[in-house]
């Protein structure tokens, strides 16, 4: 038997002087992805119980190494709501005893109520743990994310990584990371390879910020998501079925959205970004007009200059000046390098982080983890079933930009001012409060881990 070092995970103990060698072999997947199959070898008998150990720990260490001085542990969270509500059972057939022959000590958690997970991760001590694992479908990622910065120390906190073991709907981080089963998103933590990843902030009145890693919809992409929620036992199929309820119906949804292009954001200068350059929304406005975001974002006088405890800052945001008073009806109201969508009115509408929204769409086809912005793409008007079918079909390929309907812009802020019943604002697959959204861009805040 032979087994090549990147397919070892670990080993366990047999009866007695027993062993048997774990590990993940590559292979194409149906729709030639590469995945990964888990093997355990026959048994191997060794000349004594304390050799038995000792091997088991070695081929633990060479197959799944430790990543730091937190020794190998994992803080996990399992969604038992997530998908078709069978992630608690993929746990324990599947990743839970892979997580034991790489060796890995586990704090598990089953998640009881939304924003669990956010609470449990808000208290812990993310360095101690070698990575942070949702087991679940994005919106549980999400919830994790949220935990990450609380306090004073988030930025230590972000060292810590995280992902997607696929048991949702969706999941989308899963798929943009490689891990498009169990197995290979288990065999990607065990191996504990990272890249950086862009977080976007996403802030409303009153103080409400998320952060996200995925996307912000509104209209058609919302509906196909949040309005299919009583679908979930479907599993991803409810995403097609509310495409087509949405092309069949061919509605627009109406929303005023300015944005500051990535090339001109490179372009701001620091004083700018601190509010005092030369737009029209700077004139006159003093620091409390500065700082009406409410809640701690009050206490700090004006919304630029806040302290490490709140989280990483808003420049770009930060420039806008008596900003809840910002008439995006205005065209001529806008502040320096900013812009204006052209048109109210669209069809389709999705602000993207990453290639995937689910297994099947590639609907990013040119983001990427850490560009540093996002993909704002719009369609004005399908006109037509047929026209609203071709787009489905091209999105699903990842084609529909070369469709010339399809505009792209690369922001690295946004405004959204929702002005049509009947849809959503979704983020990260989770809904938020309907009403104007702030959206800015931190340059790979975080770190996920890839198969
Ligand atoms: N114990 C629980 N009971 C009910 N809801 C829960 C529980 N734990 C978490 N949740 C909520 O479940 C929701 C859905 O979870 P998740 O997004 O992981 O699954 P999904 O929607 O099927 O997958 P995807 O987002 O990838 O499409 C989340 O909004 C989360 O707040």
């Amino acid at each position: 038997m032979q087994v090549k070092g990147e397919e070892l995970i670990g080993a366990t103990l047999e009866k007695g002087d027993g062993i048997k060698v774990w590990y993940c072999t590559l292979r194409k997947g149906s729709s030639g992805r590469q995945i990964r199959s888990l093997h355990k070898s026959a048994r191997f008998t060794c000349t004594s119980a304390h050799t038995a150990q000792k091997t088991v720990n070695v081929l633990q260490s060479i197959g799944s190494p430790s990543k730091g001085s937190h020794g190998k542990r994992l803080l996990v969270f399992i969604n038992p709501h997530s998908g078709r509500g069978k992630a608690k059972k993929k746990y324990h057939k599947v990743v839970e005893a892979m997580f034991q022959a790489a060796g890995f000590e586990v704090v598990l958690h089953v998640t009881e109520r939304p924003g669990h997970a956010t609470d449990i991760v808000k208290e812990e001590a993310l360095e101690h743990f070698q990575a942070v694992v949702a087991v679940g479908g994005d919106g549980t990622a999400f919830e994790v994310l949220q935990g990450y910065f609380n306090g004073p120390d988030w930025q230590q906190r972000t060292r810590t990584p995280f992902c997607l073991v696929p048991c949702g709907s969706g999941n989308a981080l899963s798929a943009n990371c490689g891990m498009w089963n169990a197995v290979t998103a288990v065999y990607g933590v065990c191996k504990g390879r990272q890249r950086p990843i862009d977080i976007f902030s996403v802030l409303q009145a009153e103080g409400q910020r998320f952060y996200a890693f995925l996307s912000i919809y509104y209209g058609m992409m919302a509906n196909l998501d949040r309005g299919t929620d009583h679908l979930r036992w479907m599993g991803p199929v409810r995403f097609t079925i509310g495409a087509l309820h949405e092309v069949f119906q061919r509605k627009k949804y109406a929303a005023r959205v300015a944005f500051m292009p990535s090339a001109a954001a490179s372009r701001q200068s620091p004083a700018d970004m601190a509010g005092s350059g030369p737009g029209p929304l700077q004139e006159g406005a003093g620091d409390k007009a500065c700082s009406n975001m409410g809640g701690q974002r009050q206490e700090q006088g004006r919304v630029g200059s806040k302290t490490a405890s709140e989280g990483p800052a808003t420049a770009l945001l930060d420039g806008l000046c008596n900003f809840e008073q910002l008439d995006l009806g205005r065209a001529n109201n806008l502040p320096q390098g900013w812009q204006m969508l052209p048109c109210e009115d669209t069809s389709f509408f999705a602000a993207v982080n990453l290639p995937f929204l689910d297994f099947t769409s590639r609907t990013g086809p040119q983001a990427d983890f850490d560009t540093g912005c996002l993909d704002l793409m719009y369609i004005e008007d399908l006109k037509s079933r047929k026209e609203g079918l071709e787009f489905l079909d091209a999105i699903g390929k990842g084609k529909h930009l070369e469709s010339t309907k399809c505009r792209l812009e690369k922001v690295a802020a946004l405004i959204i001012d929702p002005l049509s019943p009947g849809t959503w604002l979704v983020v990260d697959g989770e809904d938020i409060p309907y009403k104007r959204v702030y959206v800015e861009v931190h340059s790979k805040l975080c770190n996920v881990l890839v198969a």
